[in-house]
């Protein structure tokens, strides 16, 4: 029977797998936590040389920038964001409901809170180490009658651990390993507070070919094509930005790309006007920026992704009114979400001829990596606007593509 073959093939090597497990401190953004996937993906390629693991993918959901009114936004699995076979072609994972149907029952059998050192480093002298230590902050974890461990778990209400510990630890994300295959036979271990883990090699062969498997899901791409295609004049054939739905066979030369007639921004405002930081710019600092930019470029239209409130968009659209926006209909929001709406945002900035970024947001970052995947020349993605009374202005560095 081709189909129960087919079934079994599939279904089997999970059935002996152990399972990683993994979240990260609550306030943390979307962008911030694609990050923290390459850090532990690195980690399981590490386990798996030795033992058979799978990543669970730790389901989306109440994320402190994600407001949008009357929206369900929890529970949300990888695939309404990514492409999950794309992720499979680079390390095995499954979504946390599949995690749920195979190992039987709401039960992580090993929660390690990851934590620093209580005395700090001294400086000077870093070491990498790891060490069992007693828990620094109140547990987020607590016991029910049964004795098992409540928690967040990505709004699960029925999950519970079985056992929770602390582990200090200082260096990079496969420290992590010898602990996992030698000091715990639980199945399923869960590391909560994983950005606590470093890049083992950031920029590396491995940090891009995990960075490339993170392909945005189709529908979302679609989407964002068909925008810029309407309101753009921007479509991969003219712009000479080619792509391959299978990453492993996509290598563009730097430079070849050339993008959208269109000037793309990522402007990020809200809590990074509150701390009144000296490199984000006044909107009208920024608005005289894009001017400039769209002169030299020779550029009519500008593309403007911010997270800019209600205000100041008005602001924004009295000083820049040729702007466009991606501006979803509450239809559309509740289809894609915040998170698929930030996405189409960073796709459209990802084609455009030219991107200016905001200093140090990794919402930012990660729009430089999709043009280097693409095949852009540096020069017209490493830029961010500088702050009025910045003296300094260090423009983004850049992390050349690694195959
Ligand atoms: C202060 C720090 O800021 C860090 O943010 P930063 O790196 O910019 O970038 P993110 O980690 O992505 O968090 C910012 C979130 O704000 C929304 N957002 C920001 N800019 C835009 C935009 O142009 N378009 C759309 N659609 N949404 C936007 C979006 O939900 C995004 O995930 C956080 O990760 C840290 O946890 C911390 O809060």
């Amino acid at each position: 029977d081709l189909k129960c073959g087919t079934e079994s093939s599939l279904s089997f090597p999970f059935a002996l797998s152990r399972y990683l497990l993994y979240d990260v401190n609550p306030p943390e953004g979307f962008n911030l936590r694609r990050d923290v996937y390459i850090r532990v993906a690195l980690l399981l390629k590490t386990l798996v040389k030795r033992e058979a693991w799978v990543l669970v993918l730790p389901p989306w959901g109440r994320l402190y920038h994600w407001q949008s009114p009357d929206i369900h936004q929890v529970q949300i699995p990888w695939s309404e964001f990514f492409d999950l076979p794309s992720l499979n072609k680079n390390i095995p994972v499954i979504e946390y409901e599949q995690f749920l149907a195979e190992s039987g029952g709401p039960f992580i059998e090993q929660v390690y809170v990851l934590q620093g050192y209580a005395e700090g480093w001294k400086e000077g002298t870093w070491e990498e180490k790891i060490d069992e230590r007693p828990c620094i902050d109140q547990l987020m974890y607590s016991k029910d009658k049964h004795e098992y461990y409540r928690g967040w778990f990505w709004g699960y209400e029925e999950t519970r651990g079985l056992n929770v510990s602390c582990l200090s630890v200082q260096g990079s994300a496969s420290i992590i390993a010898p602990v996992l295959l030698k000091n715990t036979s639980a199945r399923s271990v869960m590391l909560d507070r994983a950005e606590n883990l470093l890049h083992d090699h950031y920029g590396g062969r491995d940090y891009w070919n995990t960075r490339r498997s993170m392909v945005f899901a189709k529908h979302l791409r679609v989407v964002g094509d068909d925008f810029r295609n309407k309101y753009l004049d921007s479509t991969d054939e003219a712009d000479k930005t080619h792509y391959n739905e299978d990453w492993t066979q996509m290598k563009v030369q730097l430079g070849t790309a050339l993008g959208g007639s269109y000037l793309g921004v990522h402007l990020r405002r809200k809590d990074f006007i509150w701390g009144h930081r000296e490199d984000v710019p006044t909107l009208h600092g920024a608005v005289k920026k894009i001017h400039s930019l769209m002169e030299i470029y020779k550029l009519k239209k500008v593309f403007v992704a911010t997270d800019a409130i209600e205000e100041e968009s008005e602001e924004l659209k009295k000083l820049l009114p040729e702007m466009v926006r991606f501006e979803p209909t509450w239809e559309e929001l509740e289809l894609y979400k915040d998170g698929g709406v930030a996405i189409i945002d960073q796709w459209i900035c990802a084609h455009a001829r030219y991107f200016i970024g905001t200093s140090v947001s990794t919402f930012s970052f990660r729009i430089h990596e999709e043009r280097e995947i693409l095949g852009f020349d540096p020069k017209t993605t490493y830029n961010r606007f500088c702050g009025e009374k910045e003296k300094n202005c260090e423009q983004p560095t850049h992390w050349k593509i690694v195959y």
